[in-house]
């Protein structure tokens, strides 16, 4: 099978995370998408509100959308979220599968200062989709690594030719220019942002009053 799985923080999860998965999910053939929120976010202050009710606005999405599930994979370790211990988790859960892990342009233009980022190739391949606000420089690090790491690059990547893994995948996705920071503070003016989310998450939201002043 071939796997995609989007972490994030999802303080809340928003139309900017859900379209872009779907759409890759779509370009790239994936049987399925995981979408993880992390428990404690290795470079984002601790959320305001609590993981299980990060992980119910989640879940709530992935019952209304088809081949979408909830991983809860880093919701139960009590360390920092760090990507590459996950990705080695689910690695050896899925030994016979290809595992994409999706990020937006601004984590990828981040991604030499995560936790052993180089071993992230190690266990699956990096999928980047825009995010309007972060365009990737050519003279950038990360430009000559996704160069090097394309599919279409000439020298595929040891860990391509060993365990099916290590490319980088840049796919073109629709522009959203949505945040949950964005989200949190229209919340907190008294603002109901209908668009930027799925119909269910503002209903959890509104129910249990998250993100008032
Ligand atoms: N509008 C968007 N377009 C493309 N990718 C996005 C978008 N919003 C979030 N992402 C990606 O989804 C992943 C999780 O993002 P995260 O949960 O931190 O959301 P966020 O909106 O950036 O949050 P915050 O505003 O609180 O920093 C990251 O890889 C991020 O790049
Ligand atoms: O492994 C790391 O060092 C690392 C550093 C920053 C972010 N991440 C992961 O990247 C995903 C998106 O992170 P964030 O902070 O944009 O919500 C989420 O799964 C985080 O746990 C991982």
């Amino acid at each position: 099978m071939r796997i995609g799985i989007l972490g994030g923080t999802f303080d809340p999860i928003h139309y900017g995370h859900i379209r872009p998965a779907m759409e890759v999910k779509q370009a790239l053939a994936l049987d399925k998408v995981l979408l993880m929120p992390n428990h404690i976010p290795p470079h984002k202050q601790q959320p305001n509100i609590t993981t299980a009710q990060r992980l119910k606005m989640v879940d709530d999405v992935c019952q209304q959308l088809d081949g979408f599930e909830l991983c809860d994979i880093e919701a139960k370790r009590n360390t920092p979220s760090y990507t590459v211990i996950t990705l080695e988790k689910l690695n050896n859960l899925y030994p016979t599968d290809e595992l994409f892990f999706i990020m937006g342009m601004d984590s990828f233009i981040q991604l030499q200062s995560w936790y052993q980022w180089q071993r992230l190739f190690d266990f699956a391949h990096i999928v980047v989709c825009q995010r309007p606000g972060w365009q990737l420089d050519v003279s950038h690090p990360m430009q000559q690594i996704l160069t090097a790491r394309s599919q279409g690059s000439l020298e595929r990547p040891a860990s391509y030719k060993q365990k099916n893994c290590g490319l980088i995948f840049p796919v073109t996705v629709t522009p959203q220019d949505i945040s949950s920071t964005q989200i949190r503070e229209q919340l907190a003016q008294g603002v109901i942002p209908t668009n930027l989310l799925m119909p269910i998450t503002l209903d959890y939201i509104q129910n249990q009053r998250l993100y008032l002043p």
